[in-house]
């Protein structure tokens, strides 16, 4: 099928790469044209494993195309995906300009049988009303379907590809059909639904994850005050099946460019339909509490941190990203220097984003060595695999004080206590004091 997206951001570069690999003819819009420079030359403008090799692999065999030249994308497609971002608003609700933009650029190239596709993120009622946008525009019916997406960033290409399912939300069969008909190569299960209930599955699902990683980071503050050890807590939890093992790792709380935003936008759609929804405004509170708990413990132990060095390894919100979106690391950061420490953060691969947000105020190593190098303490914020790996004992050599906040928890028991002279601090367990 003739596929056009608009939108090379995450969600949409890797679905174009994802669909032309399943043998779908596609063309990618943006409006940004430093990013369609870069890929027409095969370049990835995100970090995401697996999703270079498939990139180049597809453009090569003529399946994958990248222009900012609308005619080029749309006036030919049998289906446009709408891929653009929907960040936050100011009041909380998601800021739908750049979705009603594309809707505008699609108007002028689609004819009676384009399906237009809302990937998306969108408020219960978007598709419905920009259905009737484009339609006043171009002045005949025109197919939506609403196909939420729930890849997650570091594993986008595999997520994809082996979904756990696939929703589409259409009032029109014949379009819902053919959408169902483009994914089928992928063998996953389809669930075929109203619009309306498609927008909601995506935000009732986000907000669902977020709401068990709230719980669980509660959890780990009481074990904290109790003695018990949240790991033990998760580990004995998610055994039973109907509540699972998955999204039970307590930490510094959610981060990213979906929870976030996303469990803002439903609760400002339940407050405009006139349900409270309290859950979620806990599930937020929480959440904001989390984030301020590695430095409450680091301030605990140093009093102030005038003339302390202070290692942060990780900077990306999650591991396998470059996505500095609402990163934990930033408010870290903030605080940290703000209390005065001088700052030295090391990241595999976020380092220029992060530098985009936090700046100069803090510095960038180019290793772990480099930042941990007579640090008074580190601060583990991302879980990276290079620093899960640590050899804990050599990197404390290299410190000023064998200091560790993990808010990750990386470390097991054995590593630490087998380090000898350590003060380890993580989430929801007794810190180790040797
Ligand atoms: N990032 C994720 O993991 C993820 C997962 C599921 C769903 N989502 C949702 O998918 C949507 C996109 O998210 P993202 O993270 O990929 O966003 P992004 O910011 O990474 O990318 C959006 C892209 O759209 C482009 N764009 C904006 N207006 C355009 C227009 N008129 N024509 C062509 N291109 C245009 C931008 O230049 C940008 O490259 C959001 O609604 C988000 O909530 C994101
Ligand atoms: O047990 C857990 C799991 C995750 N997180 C944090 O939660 C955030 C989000 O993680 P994750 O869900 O893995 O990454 P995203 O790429 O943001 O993906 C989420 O957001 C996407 C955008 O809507 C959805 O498509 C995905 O299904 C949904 O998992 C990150 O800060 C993680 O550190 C935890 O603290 N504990």
């Amino acid at each position: 099928m003739k596929i056009a997206i608009l939108g090379t951001g995450y969600v949409g570069l890797s679905t174009g790469v994802c669909l032309s690999q399943i043998g779908h003819q596609v063309t990618c819009l943006d409006i940004n044209e430093q990013k369609i420079v870069q890929l027409r030359k095969g370049i990835s403008p995100i970090y995401e494993p697996g999703l270079d090799d498939l990139l180049t692999m597809n453009m090569a065999a003529g399946k994958l195309k990248f222009t900012t030249s609308q005619p080029e994308a749309l006036a030919n497609a049998e289906i446009i995906i709408v891929a653009v971002g929907t960040p936050q608003g100011d009041d909380g609700a998601a800021d739908l300009s750049y979705l009603v933009q594309a809707s505008k650029d699609i108007s002028s190239y689609i004819n009676h049988d384009t399906i237009i596709v809302i990937k998306s993120t969108v408020p219960v009622g978007t598709n419905d009303f920009i259905k009737k946008l484009i339609e006043d525009y171009c002045g005949f019916p025109v197919k939506m379907v609403s196909n939420p997406e729930f890849l997650r960033q570091g594993s986008a290409i595999d997520d994809t590809l082996k979904a756990d399912r696939i929703i589409i939300g259409s009032e029109n069969e014949e379009a819902a059909s053919k959408i169902q008909k483009m994914y089928r190569p992928l063998n996953v299960e389809v669930i075929i639904t109203s619009t309306k209930s498609a927008e909601m599955i995506k935000y009732a699902s986000n907000a669902f994850l977020a709401t068990k990683i709230s719980y669980i980071n509660e959890i780990a503050n009481l074990c904290e005050a109790v003695g018990a050890d949240v790991q033990d807590v998760a580990r004995g939890m998610g055994k039973d099946k109907r509540i699972g093992e998955e999204f039970l790792y307590a930490g510094i709380g959610y981060g990213g460019s979906c929870f976030p935003k996303d469990v803002k936008a439903l609760l400002h759609t339940a407050g405009v339909n006139g349900v409270k929804f309290p859950l979620l405004k806990e599930t937020i509170a929480i959440n904001d509490f989390q984030r301020e708990v590695l430095v409450a413990k680091v301030l605990k132990r140093f009093g102030g941190l005038k003339g302390k060095k202070i290692a942060m390894l990780g900077l990306a919100f999650k591991p396998e990203t470059d996505d500095m979106r609402e990163a934990p690391s930033i408010p870290i950061a903030a605080a940290l220097t703000k209390y005065g420490a001088e700052v030295v953060a090391y990241d595999p691969v976020a380092t220029d984003n992060a530098r985009k947000i936090i700046g100069d105020s803090i510095k960038y190593a180019g290793s772990i060595d480099e930042a941990v190098h007579e640090a008074d303490a580190v601060l583990i914020v991302t879980e990276w695999k290079e620093v899960k790996s640590i050899d804990v004992a050599e990197m404390l050599a290299k410190m000023k004080e064998p200091i560790i906040f993990d808010g990750r928890n990386c470390f097991p028991e054995e590593t630490i206590r087998a380090c000898g002279s350590v003060e380890y601090y993580p989430i929801g367990k007794p810190a180790i004091i040797i």
